[in-house]
């Protein structure tokens, strides 16, 4: 089975460590630290830490390939991007009081060409069985339903698609013919979605729910702190694991999906899909960066996961 991450807009991550953040102040930084980022590449990031083989693709500007080439040559990721005139964005993370503040730029805007060109080349690496994750933002010009008929055209290969993303891409998605195997939402993009405040476990479960009715397979329902909500036809589990330290928070979410993506390879369970998407976050929180600790210390962490059974 194998596993191919599509990011449309990557962007380099310019973490910027500062003590307090007090807007219309001079800030002066402690450190900063730069990082190959975009959900699919933190995914790919993670996933070959692991030890599994994957492809990455997506949209690279050609002035500043380096960190990326670094990054997919360094964890022996296969580079599938397309590149197109220009600079891929960079993204500001401030990092204060434990907390980090996001500043996302634009990015490119790919034509009409390359995008087809992209889509060839999804067509390409994707066939039965592939586990095809499309993540983030689209870029400026690429129209809001692009996912939705990439979801369509990548089920009629016979891939399973992973959706990882919000706002009006997320939106058409779901009003799309057929939808992804699995989604994976925060609390504030299944609200988009359910069009209202959901502020208990029961809220969360129901909104997610409506999606499997609709005929995802998978939902994923990440809590931050709280941990997530994992659920199917047939189940519902709570995975917690308490971080410590969070050397950076950039990217948990996307650790997360590169462990529901292992063990969708390994033919898991829930359970064990639980514990080791869970584990991944946490292994990567302590560290700077879309990077994972060795396999062992993960298997370590999953299996201190707390897990609930939600039975209703
Ligand atoms: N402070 C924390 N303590 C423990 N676990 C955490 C913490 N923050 C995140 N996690 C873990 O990481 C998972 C994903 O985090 P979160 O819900 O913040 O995802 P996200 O909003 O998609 O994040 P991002 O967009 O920053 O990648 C959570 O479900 C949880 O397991
Ligand atoms: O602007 P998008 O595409 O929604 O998100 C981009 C981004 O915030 O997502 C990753 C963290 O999940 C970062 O590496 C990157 O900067």
């Amino acid at each position: 089975m194998t596993a191919l991450t599509v990011t449309l807009n990557p962007a380099i991550d310019q973490t910027v460590l500062l003590g307090h953040l007090r807007p219309g102040h001079v800030h002066r930084a402690q450190g900063v630290s730069f990082n190959a980022g975009g959900k699919g590449v933190n995914v790919a990031s993670c996933l070959a830490d692991w030890g599994d083989k994957v492809s990455a693709t997506g949209f690279l500007g050609e002035n500043n390939t380096l960190r990326f080439e670094t990054l997919f040559m360094t964890k022996l990721i296969e580079d599938a991007f397309i590149r197109i005139p220009g600079e891929t964005r960079t993204n500001i993370k401030l990092s204060h009081d434990g907390d980090t503040t996001d500043i996302n730029l634009p990015g490119l805007t790919p034509n009409a060409e390359e995008l087809q060109a992209l889509v060839s080349r999804i067509n390409a690496l994707a066939t039965t069985g592939t586990l095809a994750l499309l993540a983030g933002s689209l870029p400026g010009g690429v129209d809001e339903g692009f996912y939705a008929a990439l979801t369509e055209a990548l089920a009629k290969r016979g891939a399973r698609v992973l959706l990882d993303t919000s706002g009006a891409p997320l939106k058409a998605a779901l009003a799309g013919a057929v939808l992804p195997f699995c989604l994976k939402p925060n609390r504030a993009e299944l609200e988009q979605f359910a069009g209202h405040n959901l502020t208990s476990d029961a809220a969360v479960i129901e909104a997610a729910r409506g999606l499997i009715a609709r005929g995802v397979q998978l939902v994923v329902v990440s809590l931050g702190e709280d941990g997530a909500l994992f659920i199917t036809q047939s189940q519902v589990l709570r995975a917690s694991l308490p971080v410590v330290h969070a050397a950076s928070t950039v990217g948990a979410g996307d650790a997360m999906v590169a462990g529901i993506m292992a063990a969708l390879r390994e033919e898991a369970g829930l359970e064990r899909i639980a514990r080791l998407s869970t584990a991944f976050a946490a292994g990567k929180l302590t560290l700077a960066g879309p990077n994972l600790p060795p396999r062992g210390d993960i298997e370590a962490l999953s299996a201190n996961v707390k897990i609930q059974n939600i039975q209703e």
